[in-house]
Protein backbone atom coordinates (compact mmCIF):
# COMPACT_ATOMS: atom_id res chain seq x y z
CA UNK A 1 0.00 0.00 0.00
CA UNK A 2 2.17 2.86 -1.16
CA UNK A 3 1.14 6.48 -0.27
CA UNK A 4 2.62 7.94 -3.91
CA UNK A 5 3.05 11.78 -4.17
CA UNK A 6 1.68 12.02 -0.11
CA UNK A 7 3.05 14.64 1.92
CA UNK A 8 3.62 13.95 5.00
CA UNK A 9 1.46 16.76 6.08
CA UNK A 10 -1.51 14.85 4.42
CA UNK A 11 -0.08 11.45 6.05
CA UNK A 12 -0.30 12.76 9.75
CA UNK A 13 -3.31 14.16 8.78
CA UNK A 14 -4.70 11.07 7.74
CA UNK A 15 -2.99 8.82 10.35
CA UNK A 16 -5.05 11.74 13.32
CA UNK A 17 -8.21 10.39 11.62
CA UNK A 18 -7.37 6.29 11.64
CA UNK A 19 -6.25 6.65 15.48
CA UNK A 20 -9.21 8.26 16.20
CA UNK A 21 -11.70 5.36 14.32
CA UNK A 22 -9.38 3.06 16.25
CA UNK A 23 -9.48 3.94 19.33
CA UNK A 24 -12.96 4.46 19.24
CA UNK A 25 -13.99 0.79 17.68
CA UNK A 26 -11.72 -0.61 20.56
CA UNK A 27 -13.39 1.54 23.15
CA UNK A 28 -16.77 0.38 21.96
CA UNK A 29 -15.78 -3.31 21.68
CA UNK A 30 -13.62 -3.10 24.98
CA UNK A 31 -16.30 -0.68 27.41
CA UNK A 32 -19.60 -1.36 25.36
CA UNK A 33 -19.25 -4.84 23.86
CA UNK A 34 -20.94 -3.64 20.76
CA UNK A 35 -18.61 -3.01 18.19
CA UNK A 36 -20.13 -0.87 15.40
CA UNK A 37 -17.98 -2.69 12.64
CA UNK A 38 -16.48 -6.05 11.81
CA UNK A 39 -13.33 -6.87 13.37
CA UNK A 40 -12.00 -7.09 9.25
CA UNK A 41 -12.76 -3.38 9.18
CA UNK A 42 -10.75 -2.96 12.33
CA UNK A 43 -7.78 -4.94 11.14
CA UNK A 44 -7.88 -2.96 7.62
CA UNK A 45 -7.76 0.38 8.96
CA UNK A 46 -4.81 -0.95 11.59
CA UNK A 47 -2.98 -2.47 8.81
CA UNK A 48 -3.42 1.07 6.85
CA UNK A 49 -1.79 2.94 9.64
CA UNK A 50 0.52 0.65 10.20
CA UNK A 51 1.54 1.17 6.81
CA UNK A 52 1.58 4.81 6.67
CA UNK A 53 3.62 5.33 9.90
CA UNK A 54 6.42 2.80 8.41
CA UNK A 55 6.46 4.94 5.38
CA UNK A 56 6.33 8.43 7.25
CA UNK A 57 8.15 7.00 10.53
CA UNK A 58 8.00 10.75 11.97
CA UNK A 59 4.56 10.75 12.03
CA UNK A 60 4.19 8.32 14.73
CA UNK A 61 2.76 9.37 17.60
CA UNK A 62 3.17 7.59 21.31
CA UNK A 63 -0.54 7.22 22.06
CA UNK A 64 -0.76 5.65 18.12
CA UNK A 65 -2.25 2.31 18.68
CA UNK A 66 0.41 0.45 16.94
CA UNK A 67 2.46 1.63 19.67
CA UNK A 68 0.68 -0.40 22.28
CA UNK A 69 2.00 -3.26 23.29
CA UNK A 70 0.46 -7.15 22.17
CA UNK A 71 -1.40 -8.29 19.48
CA UNK A 72 -3.29 -5.74 17.46
CA UNK A 73 -6.13 -8.07 16.94
CA UNK A 74 -8.78 -8.11 19.30
CA UNK A 75 -7.41 -10.22 21.69
CA UNK A 76 -8.86 -13.18 24.13
CA UNK A 77 -9.66 -16.02 21.60
CA UNK A 78 -7.02 -18.10 19.68
CA UNK A 79 -7.15 -18.73 15.95
CA UNK A 80 -9.30 -21.86 14.55
CA UNK A 81 -8.44 -22.88 11.12
CA UNK A 82 -10.92 -24.26 9.54
CA UNK A 83 -9.59 -26.94 7.77
CA UNK A 84 -12.80 -27.19 5.26
CA UNK A 85 -13.84 -23.72 4.61
CA UNK A 86 -16.66 -21.89 6.08
CA UNK A 87 -18.11 -19.92 2.75
CA UNK A 88 -20.48 -17.22 2.31
CA UNK A 89 -23.67 -17.72 0.34
CA UNK A 90 -24.26 -16.25 -2.99
CA UNK A 91 -26.70 -13.71 -2.73
CA UNK A 92 -29.79 -13.01 -5.43
CA UNK A 93 -32.32 -9.96 -4.85
CA UNK A 94 -35.34 -10.78 -6.38
CA UNK A 95 -37.54 -13.45 -8.06
CA UNK A 96 -35.91 -13.27 -11.28
CA UNK A 97 -32.66 -13.93 -10.43
CA UNK A 98 -33.63 -16.45 -8.22
CA UNK A 99 -35.33 -18.55 -11.45
CA UNK A 100 -32.00 -17.73 -13.65
CA UNK A 101 -29.79 -19.56 -10.90
CA UNK A 102 -32.10 -22.49 -9.99
CA UNK A 103 -33.03 -22.90 -13.98
CA UNK A 104 -29.27 -22.58 -15.08
CA UNK A 105 -28.44 -25.26 -12.17
CA UNK A 106 -31.02 -27.43 -12.99
CA UNK A 107 -30.94 -27.36 -17.31
CA UNK A 108 -26.86 -27.00 -17.60
CA UNK A 109 -25.04 -29.63 -13.96
CA UNK A 110 -28.48 -32.17 -15.15
CA UNK A 111 -29.74 -31.42 -11.71
CA UNK A 112 -33.13 -32.90 -10.75
CA UNK A 113 -35.45 -30.29 -9.53
CA UNK A 114 -35.32 -30.89 -5.97
CA UNK A 115 -34.28 -28.25 -3.93
CA UNK A 116 -34.90 -27.33 0.13
CA UNK A 117 -35.85 -24.52 1.08
CA UNK A 118 -34.92 -23.02 4.64
CA UNK A 119 -35.42 -19.47 6.65
CA UNK A 120 -32.03 -18.08 6.40
CA UNK A 121 -31.95 -17.10 9.73
CA UNK A 122 -29.85 -13.80 10.71
CA UNK A 123 -27.39 -14.32 13.32
CA UNK A 124 -23.08 -15.73 13.38
CA UNK A 125 -21.98 -18.32 11.63
CA UNK A 126 -20.93 -20.77 13.70
CA UNK A 127 -18.93 -24.21 13.55
CA UNK A 128 -18.78 -27.18 16.09
CA UNK A 129 -16.68 -30.45 16.22
CA UNK A 130 -17.78 -33.58 17.94
CA UNK A 131 -15.02 -36.25 18.49
CA UNK A 132 -16.22 -38.95 19.99
CA UNK A 133 -20.05 -37.62 20.29
CA UNK A 134 -18.13 -35.02 22.36
CA UNK A 135 -18.17 -31.21 21.87
CA UNK A 136 -14.29 -30.56 21.94
CA UNK A 137 -14.63 -26.72 19.86
CA UNK A 138 -16.82 -24.57 18.57
CA UNK A 139 -15.97 -21.41 16.59
CA UNK A 140 -16.49 -18.45 14.17
CA UNK A 141 -16.74 -18.61 10.49
CA UNK A 142 -14.03 -15.45 10.97
CA UNK A 143 -12.92 -15.16 7.27
CA UNK A 144 -13.98 -18.35 6.29
CA UNK A 145 -10.67 -19.87 6.66
CA UNK A 146 -9.72 -18.51 10.09
CA UNK A 147 -11.70 -18.25 13.25
CA UNK A 148 -12.31 -17.60 16.72
CA UNK A 149 -12.02 -19.91 19.32
CA UNK A 150 -15.06 -18.83 21.28
CA UNK A 151 -16.05 -22.85 22.88
CA UNK A 152 -16.47 -21.62 26.19
CA UNK A 153 -19.03 -19.12 25.24
CA UNK A 154 -20.87 -21.93 23.26
CA UNK A 155 -20.72 -24.21 26.19
CA UNK A 156 -23.18 -21.95 28.17
CA UNK A 157 -25.67 -22.10 25.02
CA UNK A 158 -28.96 -24.72 26.19
CA UNK A 159 -29.58 -25.59 23.00
CA UNK A 160 -25.89 -26.73 21.99
CA UNK A 161 -25.65 -30.41 22.69
CA UNK A 162 -22.18 -31.01 25.02
CA UNK A 163 -22.60 -35.20 23.60
CA UNK A 164 -24.53 -36.44 21.09
CA UNK A 165 -26.94 -39.04 21.09
CA UNK A 166 -24.30 -41.10 18.76
CA UNK A 167 -20.21 -41.42 19.62
CA UNK A 168 -19.56 -39.68 16.41
CA UNK A 169 -17.05 -37.95 14.38
CA UNK A 170 -18.40 -34.93 13.17
CA UNK A 171 -18.34 -31.21 12.56
CA UNK A 172 -21.51 -29.32 12.63
CA UNK A 173 -22.94 -25.65 11.48
CA UNK A 174 -25.25 -23.56 11.83
CA UNK A 175 -26.51 -20.29 13.05
CA UNK A 176 -26.01 -18.41 16.40
CA UNK A 177 -28.78 -15.99 17.10
CA UNK A 178 -30.51 -13.77 19.73
CA UNK A 179 -34.32 -14.49 19.72
CA UNK A 180 -36.14 -11.32 18.77
CA UNK A 181 -37.48 -11.20 22.83
CA UNK A 182 -34.20 -11.88 24.63
CA UNK A 183 -32.75 -8.48 22.30
CA UNK A 184 -35.68 -6.39 23.19
CA UNK A 185 -34.98 -6.65 27.08
CA UNK A 186 -31.27 -6.83 26.95
CA UNK A 187 -31.60 -3.57 25.02
CA UNK A 188 -34.18 -2.09 27.69
CA UNK A 189 -31.70 -3.14 30.34
CA UNK A 190 -28.58 -1.84 28.79
CA UNK A 191 -30.79 1.81 27.99
CA UNK A 192 -31.87 1.31 31.52
CA UNK A 193 -28.02 1.28 33.23
CA UNK A 194 -26.70 3.93 30.48
CA UNK A 195 -25.12 1.32 27.86
CA UNK A 196 -25.51 1.55 23.89
CA UNK A 197 -27.98 -0.52 22.89
CA UNK A 198 -27.40 -3.14 20.07
CA UNK A 199 -28.40 -1.84 16.57
CA UNK A 200 -29.84 -5.35 15.72
CA UNK A 201 -30.35 -8.58 17.21
CA UNK A 202 -27.21 -10.30 14.85
CA UNK A 203 -25.06 -7.43 16.17
CA UNK A 204 -26.10 -8.66 19.81
CA UNK A 205 -25.08 -12.50 18.70
CA UNK A 206 -21.84 -11.32 18.00
CA UNK A 207 -21.20 -8.94 20.65
CA UNK A 208 -22.36 -11.88 23.11
CA UNK A 209 -20.54 -14.14 21.28
CA UNK A 210 -17.19 -13.00 21.47
CA UNK A 211 -17.60 -11.92 25.25
CA UNK A 212 -14.30 -13.09 27.09
CA UNK A 213 -16.06 -13.35 30.11
CA UNK A 214 -18.63 -16.42 29.48
CA UNK A 215 -20.49 -15.16 32.50
CA UNK A 216 -22.12 -12.48 30.00
CA UNK A 217 -22.77 -15.05 27.25
CA UNK A 218 -24.49 -17.03 29.53
CA UNK A 219 -26.96 -14.53 30.93
CA UNK A 220 -27.43 -13.73 26.94
CA UNK A 221 -30.11 -16.42 25.77
CA UNK A 222 -28.41 -17.35 22.40
CA UNK A 223 -29.62 -20.16 20.45
CA UNK A 224 -28.56 -21.83 17.21
CA UNK A 225 -30.46 -23.56 13.93
CA UNK A 226 -27.77 -26.16 13.00
CA UNK A 227 -27.87 -27.08 9.11
CA UNK A 228 -24.79 -28.26 7.63
CA UNK A 229 -22.15 -30.63 7.98
CA UNK A 230 -18.61 -30.08 7.03
CA UNK A 231 -17.66 -33.42 6.91
CA UNK A 232 -20.68 -35.75 5.23
CA UNK A 233 -19.17 -39.26 5.70
CA UNK A 234 -20.66 -40.04 9.12
CA UNK A 235 -24.03 -39.22 8.17
CA UNK A 236 -26.68 -41.93 6.70
CA UNK A 237 -28.57 -39.78 4.52
CA UNK A 238 -28.19 -38.26 0.91
CA UNK A 239 -30.20 -35.15 1.12
CA UNK A 240 -30.02 -32.06 3.05
CA UNK A 241 -33.80 -32.28 4.17
CA UNK A 242 -32.42 -35.91 5.55
CA UNK A 243 -29.35 -34.14 7.06
CA UNK A 244 -31.68 -31.78 9.15
CA UNK A 245 -33.90 -34.95 10.18
CA UNK A 246 -30.52 -36.18 11.14
CA UNK A 247 -29.13 -33.41 12.67
CA UNK A 248 -31.81 -33.32 14.92
CA UNK A 249 -31.64 -37.00 15.99
CA UNK A 250 -27.99 -36.26 16.93
CA UNK A 251 -29.20 -34.03 19.53
CA UNK A 252 -29.29 -30.49 17.62
CA UNK A 253 -31.20 -28.18 17.27
CA UNK A 254 -32.99 -27.44 13.50
CA UNK A 255 -35.19 -25.20 11.61
CA UNK A 256 -38.27 -26.81 11.70
CA UNK A 257 -39.38 -24.54 8.56
CA UNK A 258 -37.87 -26.56 5.85
CA UNK A 259 -39.26 -27.66 2.80
CA UNK A 260 -38.37 -29.83 -0.04
CA UNK A 261 -39.50 -28.16 -3.31
CA UNK A 262 -40.16 -29.81 -6.77
CA UNK A 263 -40.52 -26.54 -9.12
CA UNK A 264 -40.20 -23.49 -9.16
CA UNK A 265 -43.85 -22.46 -7.96
CA UNK A 266 -43.07 -24.58 -4.96
CA UNK A 267 -39.89 -22.46 -4.37
CA UNK A 268 -41.97 -19.03 -5.07
CA UNK A 269 -44.79 -19.94 -2.62
CA UNK A 270 -42.24 -20.76 0.32
CA UNK A 271 -40.37 -17.44 -0.36
CA UNK A 272 -43.92 -15.90 -0.58
CA UNK A 273 -44.65 -17.40 2.28
CA UNK A 274 -41.88 -16.18 5.39
CA UNK A 275 -42.00 -13.04 3.60
CA UNK A 276 -45.16 -12.59 5.15
CA UNK A 277 -44.64 -14.56 8.68
CA UNK A 278 -41.43 -12.94 9.26
CA UNK A 279 -42.22 -10.00 11.09
CA UNK A 280 -44.15 -12.82 13.62
CA UNK A 281 -41.08 -14.76 13.82
CA UNK A 282 -39.72 -15.22 17.41
CA UNK A 283 -36.16 -14.81 15.79
CA UNK A 284 -34.48 -12.55 12.93
CA UNK A 285 -34.47 -14.07 9.36
CA UNK A 286 -32.88 -12.58 6.26
CA UNK A 287 -34.21 -14.47 3.73
CA UNK A 288 -34.36 -17.86 2.49
CA UNK A 289 -31.31 -20.64 1.15
CA UNK A 290 -32.33 -22.64 -1.48
CA UNK A 291 -30.21 -25.69 -1.59
CA UNK A 292 -29.87 -28.57 -4.04
CA UNK A 293 -30.90 -31.09 -1.89
CA UNK A 294 -29.35 -34.28 -2.89
CA UNK A 295 -25.78 -34.41 -0.63
CA UNK A 296 -23.86 -36.41 -3.65
CA UNK A 297 -24.96 -33.45 -6.32
CA UNK A 298 -23.88 -30.73 -3.90
CA UNK A 299 -20.69 -32.49 -3.30
CA UNK A 300 -20.09 -32.57 -7.38
CA UNK A 301 -21.12 -29.46 -7.95
CA UNK A 302 -18.61 -27.99 -4.55
CA UNK A 303 -17.99 -24.47 -4.48
CA UNK A 304 -16.49 -21.45 -6.70
CA UNK A 305 -13.58 -19.75 -4.20
CA UNK A 306 -16.19 -17.99 -2.39
CA UNK A 307 -19.23 -19.37 -2.74
CA UNK A 308 -21.52 -22.81 -2.78
CA UNK A 309 -22.62 -23.77 -6.80
CA UNK A 310 -25.53 -25.57 -4.95
CA UNK A 311 -27.44 -23.24 -2.45
CA UNK A 312 -28.34 -19.44 -3.20
CA UNK A 313 -29.41 -16.82 -0.64
CA UNK A 314 -32.57 -14.78 -1.68
CA UNK A 315 -32.31 -11.68 0.42
CA UNK A 316 -35.57 -9.92 2.03
CA UNK A 317 -35.15 -6.04 2.10
CA UNK A 318 -34.27 -4.96 5.61
CA UNK A 319 -36.30 -5.45 8.13
CA UNK A 320 -38.54 -2.47 9.87
CA UNK A 321 -37.21 -3.29 13.48
CA UNK A 322 -37.04 -0.15 15.48
CA UNK A 323 -33.54 0.15 16.43
CA UNK A 324 -31.58 3.56 17.81
CA UNK A 325 -29.87 5.47 15.25
CA UNK A 326 -26.49 5.02 16.37
CA UNK A 327 -24.05 8.13 15.69
CA UNK A 328 -22.03 6.36 12.91
CA UNK A 329 -19.92 9.14 12.17
CA UNK A 330 -17.19 6.88 10.47
CA UNK A 331 -17.55 5.81 7.43
CA UNK A 332 -14.89 3.27 6.09
N1 LIG B 1 -28.25 -18.31 7.98
C1 LIG B 1 -28.82 -19.49 7.69
O1 LIG B 1 -29.89 -19.83 8.21
C2 LIG B 1 -28.12 -20.41 6.75
C3 LIG B 1 -26.83 -20.08 6.32
C4 LIG B 1 -26.15 -20.94 5.45
C5 LIG B 1 -24.82 -20.66 4.98
O2 LIG B 1 -24.19 -19.61 5.36
C6 LIG B 1 -24.21 -21.61 4.07
C7 LIG B 1 -22.92 -21.39 3.56
C8 LIG B 1 -22.41 -22.34 2.68
F1 LIG B 1 -21.19 -22.14 2.15
C9 LIG B 1 -23.11 -23.48 2.32
C10 LIG B 1 -24.39 -23.69 2.84
C11 LIG B 1 -24.93 -22.77 3.70
O3 LIG B 1 -26.19 -23.00 4.20
C12 LIG B 1 -26.80 -22.13 5.04
N2 LIG B 1 -28.04 -22.44 5.45
C13 LIG B 1 -28.71 -21.62 6.30
N3 LIG B 1 -29.96 -21.98 6.71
Amino acid sequence: MAFEGMTEAQAANEATTLRAKLNKWADEYYTYDSPSVEDAVYDQTYQRLVALETQFPQIVTTDSPTQKVGDHTLPGFTKVPHEIPMLSLGDVFSKEELGDFVNHLTTSDDVPFNYNCELKIDGLAISLKYENGILIQGSTRGNGQIGEDITRNLKTIKSIPRKLTRPINIEVRGECYMPKSSFAALNEERQNNGQAPFANPRNAAAGSLRQLDSRVTARRKLSTFMYNVANYDDLQTDTQSGLLEELKSLGFTINPSYQVAHSMADIDAYVDKYQELRDGLAYGIDGIVIKVNSLPLQRSLAATVKVPRWAIAFKFPPEEVQTVVRDIEWTV
